[in-house]
């Protein structure tokens, strides 16, 4: 019997996360052409380089005209103007608009110096050289003043901001047509097991397809990351050991899935047993996934998650994606936590707290929780309901209906 092989200390996922947290290097910047920006994160602060406007811009298409001039006018009661110009968007105003007269202008074009007001369209009547209104006109009625939507030197958006379309609109309009982004994190991936099938293989007695490396790999590049899927490992530790070696410069780091618990043939703990790596933590107090290891080889990270995949999902969720947001500068780390009710009794206990795969519903304002269905470790086919983790404290008695329970929201946008 090979017995227990290796010497392991719970710790607590907060401090586990903490220890992460605490390799954390901001990827380097690299210049993308603004198109291809969109979900990458900034790398610098953006602030307004002008005013927005920077000229005073009509909103309506209508008439510029003295505020003052309308002041007789009444639907009983018309006053005319002469028209002294057309002032189509993106050109000067050629002319003053004197006291008694108007200019005929297009909605975003820049409003001559002298006129205060723009009276819409519709509520004129045009004649050869002239126009009447019928309406008393406040100053500055239709006219956006530069700076209405943002000053000079402001803050608009902070390094490790997401790029969507708010800020993409942003960029442009600011003549960014480069963007810094932080460059995206490589992160290689390995299934370890003899019982792995590539995808593409048929069926065989006793083994399984590898699904953990492909749900890793979506997991990676969600989180803003370029996933290197490597070949299925077998158990074989140098064989593990010299695939790892290999493929380490060129990637930011490593995920590893299987292979990590006290099983004779779990090979991520053979390794650990001959590596030059140091270990970050090797058992945490969580279920699923209590054999989860950290370490840290060639400065860097490889993330040994457990093989059984509702494990290996929250694994990732608790760790590696706190570390690719922090790697992208993306300040709030960790999930978002809210409290909701729980709406199923979960009357498994555990020695450890549990992090339950979820739904989150909201009724009538409030939050409500259940499981998204069968909540093994080895049980994949959940993974694709949940939307956020339940947390169930640990204890022999689990959670009853109706309780409040701690949410880790899994779905959140991120900015
Ligand atoms: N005696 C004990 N046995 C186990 C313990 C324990 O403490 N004492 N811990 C259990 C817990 S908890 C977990 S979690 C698993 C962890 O196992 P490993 O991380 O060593 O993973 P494997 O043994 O390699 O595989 C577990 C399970 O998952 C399947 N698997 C693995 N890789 C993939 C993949 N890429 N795609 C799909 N499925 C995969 C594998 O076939 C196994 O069924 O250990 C418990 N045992
Ligand atoms: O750590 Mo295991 O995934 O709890 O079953
Ligand atoms: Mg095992």
């Amino acid at each position: 019997m090979s017995g227990y092989r290796f010497q392991r200390k719970l710790v607590k996922v907060e401090d586990a996360q903490q220890a992460v947290l605490h390799h954390v290097r901001l990827q380097e910047p690299e210049e993308v052409p603004l198109e291809e920006s969109f979900g990458r994160r900034l790398a610098e602060p953006v602030c307004s380089s002008h005013p927005v406007p920077h000229f005073r811009r009509s909103g309506v298409d209508g008439y510029a005209i003295h505020a003052e001039d309308s002041h007789l006018a009444s639907p009983d009661h018309a006053v005319t103007l002469e028209v002294t110009e057309t002032i189509p968007c993106g050109v000067i105003p050629a002319m003053q608009v004197e006291r008694g007269q108007a200019a005929r202008i297009m909605t975003g074009a820049v409003v001559p110096a002298a006129a205060n007001a723009v009276i819409m369209l519709e509520m004129t009547e045009a004649s050869a050289r002239e126009v009447c209104i019928r309406k008393r006109m406040d100053k500055g009625e239709n006219i956006t003043p530069i700076g209405h939507e943002m000053q000079e030197n402001e803050l608009l958006l902070q390094s490790g901001r997401l790029i969507g379309p708010g800020e993409a609109a942003l960029l442009a309009t600011f003549g960014y047509e480069r963007v810094r982004v932080f460059r995206k994190p490589r992160v290689a991936i390995f299934s370890t097991g003899s019982e792995l099938l590539e995808v593409g293989r048929p069926l065989e007695n006793g083994k399984i397809r590898n699904s953990n490396s492909y749900m890793l790999a979506c997991q990676v590049q969600e989180a803003g990351g370029i996933p290197l899927i490597m070949p299925v490992l077998p158990d074989e530790p140098e064989y593990v050991e010299a695939a790892l070696l290999n493929i380490m410069e060129q990637v930011d780091f490593i995920i590893t899935t299987g292979g990590v618990s006290v099983g004779d043939k779990d090979v991520l703990v053979d390794l650990f047993e001959r590596w030059d790596g140091r270990l970050l933590f090797n058992k945490v107090a969580m279920r699923p996934g209590s054999p989860t290891s950290v370490g840290i080889w060639r400065n860097k990270l490889l993330f040994a998650l457990s093989g059984n995949p509702g494990a290996s999902y929250v694994g990732f969720e608790l760790f590696v994606r706190p570390y690719m947001r922090a790697l992208l500068g993306y300040s709030a780390m960790i999930h978002k936590e809210i409290s909701g009710c729980l709406q199923t009794d979960y009357s498994k206990g555990s020695a450890y707290p549990r992090y339950v795969r979820g739904k989150v519903s909201i009724n009538d304002g409030k939050v409500f929780v259940k499981p998204a269905g069968k909540d093994k470790s080895s049980v994949m086919v959940s993974i694709k309901d949940a939307d956020c983790l339940i947390c169930i404290p640990a204890g022999g008695r689990g959670a009853a209906e109706g309780e409040s329970v701690r949410v880790i929201l899994l779905k959140e946008p991120e900015h």
